[in-house]
């Protein structure tokens, strides 16, 4: 296989634990490039630690697992920063500086992500609040937006570095169904311009409007709707 056609996740027979407690095991599956996959089950059934798994925030002892082509089961600590420039990750609280700009907390990321011509820089600020569609907003602080606002500005500042798949923990979670929808939609552009996304929800009607390939954690499994039969409405 070439390596272009590699997946951007790849799990074998991994098992993920918090503290002494196996929370998943035999985890086995691929996501492709440009891929979206949702990933659902009930609360406390593993979502959030199997994320945290990938984006190498929590460690494992069993199995194998590479992401945006880093090995991530015997990957030492200082390679993390390098993993997080490949990837992106975002979560139902929206987790902007509230003592800067905008615009200053995208300069931020690039500034700490290696960036360092400011012409470049700039550029790469407006082409991502673009895609957000709040080319406006730069010179605003965050409490002057919404929430809605918020969310596309860290789902801006997750782009910028172009990321091979993007990790969402209940990215709409604190929003209205129809500010809910407007975000998904911007997920579903992101995708179609390549971007993989595995994204962690408990909102049927999302799932619903817009079918896609499943994840679901439970009783201790990860079953997928490429290869499983379930029952959706019975697994939350
Ligand atoms: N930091 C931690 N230390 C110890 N146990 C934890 C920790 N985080 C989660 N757990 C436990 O791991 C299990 C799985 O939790 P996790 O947060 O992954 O579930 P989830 O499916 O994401 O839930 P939710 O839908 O509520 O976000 C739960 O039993 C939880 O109590």
């Amino acid at each position: 296989m070439s390596f272009s056609s590699s997946p951007v996740v790849s799990l074998r027979d991994v098992a993920i634990y918090q503290d002494s407690n196996t929370i998943l095991s035999n985890v086995n599956f691929d996501i492709e490039k440009g891929e979206f996959v949702y990933l659902v089950g009930r609360t406390g059934s593993g979502k959030s630690s199997l994320l945290k798994t990938l984006y190498a925030d929590l460690s494992f002892l069993t199995g194998t697992a590479s992401v945006a082509g880093f090995m991530i089961n015997k990957m030492p600590r200082q390679q993390v920063p390098f993993l997080r420039r490949k990837i992106a990750i975002i979560f139902q609280d929206f987790q902007l500086l509230f003592d800067r700009s905008v615009a200053d907390n995208l300069f931020f990321v690039l500034k700490a992500t290696g960036w360092k011509d400011k012409a470049k820089m700039k550029q790469r600020v407006s082409e991502v609040l673009m895609r957000v569609g709040l080319n406006a907003a730069g010179s605003k602080m965050p409490h002057q937006l919404s929430g809605g606002e918020q969310q596309r500005i860290v789902i801006a500042r997750a782009l910028l570095n172009e990321p091979l798949i993007l990790f969402a923990d209940e990215p709409t979670g604190n929003l209205d169904p129809m500010v809910a929808n407007e975000i998904m939609q911007l997920f579903l552009e992101i995708n179609n311009s390549g971007t993989a996304v595995l994204m962690a929800t408990h909102n049927y009607e999302i799932i619903n409007r817009y079918p896609k390939r499943i994840l679901k954690c439970e009783n201790g499994k990860v079953l997928d709707s490429k290869v499983n039969e379930f029952n959706l409405i019975n697994g939350f």
